[in-house]
């Protein structure tokens, strides 16, 4: 079984993945850990250096190739990651593989993002966090549309990750 953890950036994909890995005994990966190790670059620099299409590209071959490899894991996918090209669609349609969508408010989410920005480019400029919070509002609303394609949706407000990786848990 593969399960697919999706929703947007700060919604706690990795740290909820890497709880509801070490419960199910499977691996936990992470997407965009993957692509930094394969390019020897941090995801900040690969949008500095190399530009946001050749990750959106990186992005979808690397999930291209999880999918279709005969292993289980628990992936923590990037926040982009289900919203371009064909990615949603390959996530509903590959074998063996559930979706979850971690969702999370504008308020927690903003909280949670203003304190580690820095390391995501799509928002590592806002000065404020009433500009945040605008862009996070804008962007979700855009977004939305995948991640509600997900087979769960999971309330992911929750302030301690190990409890929101129980509620996954109990999907399946
Ligand atoms: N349920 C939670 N309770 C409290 N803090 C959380 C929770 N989930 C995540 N966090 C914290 O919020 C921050 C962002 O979480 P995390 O990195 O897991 O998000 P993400 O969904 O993987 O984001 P991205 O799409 O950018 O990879 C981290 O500091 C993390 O420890
Ligand atoms: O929401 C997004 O588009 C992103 C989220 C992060 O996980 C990284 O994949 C990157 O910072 C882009
Ligand atoms: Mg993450």
């Amino acid at each position: 079984m593969k399960i697919v953890l999706i929703g947007y950036m700060g919604s706690g994909k990795t740290a909820v993945g890497q709880q509801l890995a070490e419960v199910l005994g499977v691996p936990f990966l992470d997407l965009d850990t993957q692509i930094e190790e394969a390019t020897q670059l941090s995801v900040s620099e690969i949008f500095e250096k190399k530009g946001e299409i050749f990750f959106r590209r990186k992005e979808f071959e690397t999930l291209q190739n999880l999918l279709t490899a005969d292993t289980s894991f628990v992936l923590a996918t990037g926040g982009g990651t289900p919203c371009y090209g064909t990615s949603m669609q390959q996530i509903k349609e590959a074998a063996n593989t559930k979706s979850v969508f971690l969702h999370a408010s504008l308020e927690v989410l903003s909280k949670r993002l203003f304190i580690e920005k820095s390391k995501r480019p799509l928002i590592a400029h806002l000065e404020t966090e009433v500009l945040l919070n605008d862009f996070i509002r804008k962007h979700i609303f855009e977004r939305n549309f995948y991640y509600q394609q997900a087979t769960f949706k999971v309330d992911a407000n929750n302030e301690v990750a190990a409890v929101v990786a129980a509620i996954v848990i109990q999907l399946f």
